[in-house]
């Protein structure tokens, strides 16, 4: 009998470094429902289907932003720097770098363009 490391199958899971797991938007888009919903804050991933329950904001709010970006809506309601730590506990991977839009907080630099080589002042 084999015995499987419990460390491969659910690795990418626990936030190994270099290792991050890319999500299109679109995938992102589909886990909108309360069998399973994630969200979009500052570029990353959140699965918060187990979360959905125990929010102190209710769940009727997280339902709304469900499959979406909610970078907005989490900063406006001001969370506490606890509830900016309980974020680590439901991160799965970051949005794929062709989705990110300039003001999603990622800290992946926007490339380039050829005009900003060589500007004149
Ligand atoms: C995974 C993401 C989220 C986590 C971990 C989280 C966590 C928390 C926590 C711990 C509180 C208690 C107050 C505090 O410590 O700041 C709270 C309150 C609240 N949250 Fe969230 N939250 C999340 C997402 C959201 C989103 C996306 C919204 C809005 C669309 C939202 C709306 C609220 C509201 C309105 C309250 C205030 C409840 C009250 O004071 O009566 N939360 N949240």
């Amino acid at each position: 009998m084999a015995t499987v490391e419990a460390s491969d199958s659910d690795g990418k899971r626990q936030g190994v470094e270099n290792s991050v797991t890319y999500y299109r938007l679109e995938e992102v888009a589909k886990r909108n429902s309360m069998k399973e919903i994630w969200l979009v804050i500052h570029g990353r991933v959140y699965d918060i289907t187990r979360f959905l329950n125990e929010h102190p904001g209710g769940e009727e709010v997280l339902l709304e932003q469900a499959g979406a970006d909610a970078s907005e809506s989490f900063e406006d309601v001001g969370h506490s720097s606890d509830a900016r730590e309980m974020l680590k506990q439901y991160y799965i991977g970051d949005v794929h770098p062709n989705d990110l839009k300039p003001d999603s907080g990622s800290k992946v630099p926007k490339p380039l363009q050829r005009s900003d080589f060589f500007k004149p002042n």
